[in-house]
């Protein structure tokens, strides 16, 4: 059993949506989930044992959501000790921006830098394809678990 502390980054709900529905799997399949809903601490990286899945939209020009920026610019900024942890990252999009996923692409960056681990591809969402998010992220999260 695990231990996954999920983030996530919304403008319009959409990636909260993929985030609950992963929340409810992801326990359903006997791990421990933390939802991340209040404001974010450093304190929140400090358990080195907890799997880190970040569910982040884009918007403005290739901008991660207000909620994401904190923790962002966190590992951007203050290089917290999280060499090695493992991480995840579901990228929700639109292939109708010239900045396609670019706020995943920023944070995966910012985790690698200071060392994380990332745990398998990550999973990019095109709204423009018109599948439902929720049912992508649930049908990548089933090869995912296996990584746990
Ligand atoms: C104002 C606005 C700006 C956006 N900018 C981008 C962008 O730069 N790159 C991208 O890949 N998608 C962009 N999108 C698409 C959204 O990220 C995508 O529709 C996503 O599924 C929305 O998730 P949310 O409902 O959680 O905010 C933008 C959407 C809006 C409304």
């Amino acid at each position: 059993m695990a231990t996954i502390r999920i983030f996530y980054g919304t403008v319009m709900g959409t990636a909260q949506g993929v985030a609950i529905a992963l929340n409810k799997f992801l326990s359903d399949e006997g791990h421990q989930t933390i939802m991340q809903s209040s404001a974010f601490q450093a304190s929140d990286l400090e358990n080195e044992n907890e799997i880190l899945l970040i569910c982040t939209s884009n918007t403005g020009a290739g901008d991660i959501p207000p909620s994401l920026q904190p923790l962002y610019l966190h590992l951007k900024n203050d290089y917290p000790r999280i060499a090695g942890r493992s991480y995840s990252i579901i990228n929700l999009g639109d292939s109708a921006y010239p900045t396609f996923g670019q706020a995943g692409i920023s944070l995966d960056e910012a985790f690698t830098d200071i060392g994380a681990t990332r745990l398998g591809d990550i999973l990019t969402l095109d709204a423009s394809i018109g599948e439902s998010p929720q049912q992508q992220a649930l049908t990548w999260a089933e090869e995912w678990i296996k990584n746990l």
